[in-house]
């Protein structure tokens, strides 16, 4: 669905900046030397999970020095929306996961049933081992764990690097919690 450009604009407006662009890539920098420390050499196969990831992706994958490869996986259960439902399968590459040492990279981690989903897929799939990370993960109890974290926010509906408000907003320098009004 599109917003219109008055709407856009109240939205950002009433949004309170929770993480800046300058503390995301300090986190950004940490994430990277944790994450050399757990896969350098090990070749792993990194797994964007779209849509959020691009970002996160994009930022981290330059920072890590070590032989690596890219690939996606695409479950989704928020679809546009503010609450999450069913997760959602769009691509599932099953095959390339067999024996490989997989890094799960995603931009959230909230209730953490995606994440879950997503590395029960991986290990089903036959991964020689499952590793994860999120940019940003929320203070609040999850439905797994995560291994690699950038920051902890409060208990908010967020966008910002990588996570949406109805499709947009994922483009914003800086993760920012939305107003009641507008979730
Ligand atoms: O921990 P959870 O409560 O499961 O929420 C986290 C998931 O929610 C978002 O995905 P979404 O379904 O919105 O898809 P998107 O990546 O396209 O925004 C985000 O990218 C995570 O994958
Ligand atoms: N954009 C966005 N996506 C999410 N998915 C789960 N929680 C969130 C959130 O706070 N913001």
């Amino acid at each position: 669905m599109k917003l219109d450009a008055s709407t856009y604009a109240g939205v950002a407006q009433r949004a309170e900046c929770l993480v800046t662009s300058e503390e995301m890539e300090a986190a950004l920098d940490r994430m990277a030397e944790a994450l050399t420390t757990r896969l350098a050499g090990k070749d792993p196969l990194v797994l964007c999970v779209m849509t959020g990831a691009a970002i996160v992706t994009g930022l981290l994958l330059p920072r890590l020095d070590f032989q690596l490869r890219l690939d996606y996986i695409h479950a989704t259960r928020y679809r546009g929306e503010t609450r999450g439902g069913d997760i959602f399968w769009r691509h599932r590459p099953s095959e390339a996961i067999r024996g490989e040492h997989v890094l799960i990279l995603d931009d959230i981690l909230d209730e953490g049933i995606t994440l879950d989903h997503v590395a029960r897929a991986c290990r089903e799939d036959g991964a020689a081992s499952v590793q994860t990370a999120v940019l940003v993960e929320k203070i609040r109890p999850h439905r797994c764990e995560v291994d690699v974290v950038g920051v902890k926010v409060a208990d908010r509906y967020l966008y910002g690097y990588g996570l949406d408000y109805k499709g947009y907003f994922r483009n914003v320098p800086g993760v920012y919690a939305v107003a009641d009004e507008d979730v």
